[in-house]
């Protein structure tokens, strides 16, 4: 799918899903609040002024006076801005100059464009969020407002497509042709769209960035649109990557942990300190192992992003839950371990291990090798949570019956502590 339109439909139809039918996508309507927008006028009667949505005919006299304080639209030409009445007829007004209390976020139009349009993606680009930034207010008035094919022009390696919201307003013809590979669909907004719409909604419209487009002439009325430029951002999930709105260094627990490492006292030959993940992730699947560390929740992603913060190699591993017959100091005799400290850590996330090892003559020292790991001393700070474990390597057994045996693993954020001397200035 190279376009979508809403999903919010209140009783008309809803248009095919299929792109290739040349089809009406008008059908489509979001009752939202009335809303403002407020604008500086920089005409002979210079101040502030405001029209309410959806414009009724009492405010005639606002609507013209929005469309003087407009400028003609251009369009980018081999890299100019061109003025052409003949390619481009509509006024437009720059973000800065007026603002406007919708919100696509709010009404969920981004939500959708987020579920709808990355995973088509061709990119690799690995995110899960959408930046939808304010471009511009146009209006396309009759007669004879339009704007012919085109694509539009990526503001930026990370655009990935455009969004355009039609504010209510009555108007007439000016339907959104959007074509993409020998497919197109028409979203037609005006009140005589086919879908009966009052001209009370909110109606959108969001595809790729190189999806050619054209707006139909404008019969009747204006056509008020905003215009959105799409952008790829690092969705909730990358908190761990990429956090501008919060300043992990903040937290208290950065503070305690950076007071720690400035005590030479704490850990002073090094080592590794280990934090059972509190939640469960579906950590021994090919999925789940591509999915972290973005889908960390909750504690888990503010302690890995603290440590990330802290400059202090950290990476999510998984670490078997064994019996004790596994470990290197287990002692037949006693069925003891002389040595309790140490925990076998997987090299890295892995999907499920399925190993013939552990047959006849096979013992531990055979079998955990096709898991890639270690038996590392990790200072434990959380102790792990059953139900969290996940079967992450399946081995043969061999016994008085031969069979075979699940191990569980839990995920644990793994934090490599430098020694003393290597941390704090002499
Ligand atoms: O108003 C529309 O439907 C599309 C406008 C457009 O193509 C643009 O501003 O680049
Ligand atoms: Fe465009």
């Amino acid at each position: 799918m190279d376009f979508i339109s809403v999903a919010f439909c209140t009783g008309t139809d809803e248009p095919s899903q299929d792109p290739a039918d040349d089809h009406n996508g008008g059908a489509q309507d979001l009752t939202v609040k009335p809303f403002n927008l407020r604008w500086d006028s920089s005409g002979s009667s210079s101040g502030s002024f405001k029209i309410n949505f959806p414009i009724g005919d009492e405010q005639h006299g606002s609507l013209l006076r929005l469309i003087q304080d407009c400028q003609p639209a251009s369009f980018g030409y081999k890299g100019d801005d061109v003025n052409d009445e003949s390619y481009r007829k509509a006024a437009k007004m720059d973000r800065s100059a007026f603002c406007v209390d919708f919100c696509p976020y709010e009404v969920g139009i981004i939500d959708t464009i987020a579920q709808v349009l990355l995973p088509n993606a061709a990119s690799n680009i690995a995110t899960h969020g959408v930046k939808a930034e304010l471009y511009k207010l146009n209006i396309y008035s009759a007669l004879s407002g339009f704007f012919k094919t085109h694509v539009d022009t990526p503001r930026s390696e990370t655009q990935f497509g455009s969004l355009v919201v039609s504010l209510p307003c009555h108007h007439e013809g000016g339907q959104l042709v959007v074509r993409h590979a020998g497919n197109s669909l028409t979203f037609d907004w005006g009140n005589s769209g086919s879908g009966g719409k009052t001209s009370t909604s909110i109606q959108w419209a969001a595809f790729y960035s190189d999806c050619e487009h054209e707006v139909l002439e404008v019969t009747e009325g204006h056509r008020v649109t905003l215009t959105y430029n799409l952008y790829y951002a690092p969705g909730v999930g990358d908190l761990a990557v990429n956090s501008p709105a919060m300043d992990v260094k903040t937290l208290p627990l950065y503070k305690k942990l950076q007071d720690a490492l400035r005590d030479r006292s704490f850990m002073t030959e090094g080592g590794y300190l280990g934090i059972f993940c509190q939640h469960a992730y579906a950590h021994s699947t090919v999925e789940g192992v591509k999915s972290l560390p973005a889908v960390l929740k909750g504690a888990d992603m503010a302690v890995y992003t603290i440590f990330k913060a802290l400059d202090l190699p950290t990476s999510i591993r998984p670490f078997l839950y064994i019996d004790d017959w596994y470990h290197p100091t287990f002692d037949w005799r006693s069925q003891r371990l002389s040595d309790t400290s140490t925990t076998y850590v997987g090299g890295k996330m892995r999907p499920l291990v399925i190993t013939e090892r552990g047959g006849e003559g096979d013992g531990p020292d055979d079998i955990l090798p096709s898991f890639e790991g270690d038996w590392l001393k990790v200072n434990w700070l959380i102790k792990p949570v059953k139900d969290t474990a996940c079967v992450n390597l399946i081995h043969l057994t061999y016994g008085n019956q031969a069979g075979i045996d699940c191990v569980y693993s839990y995920a644990a954020l793994i934090v490599t502590i430098p020694p003393a001397s290597e941390r704090v200035p002499a």
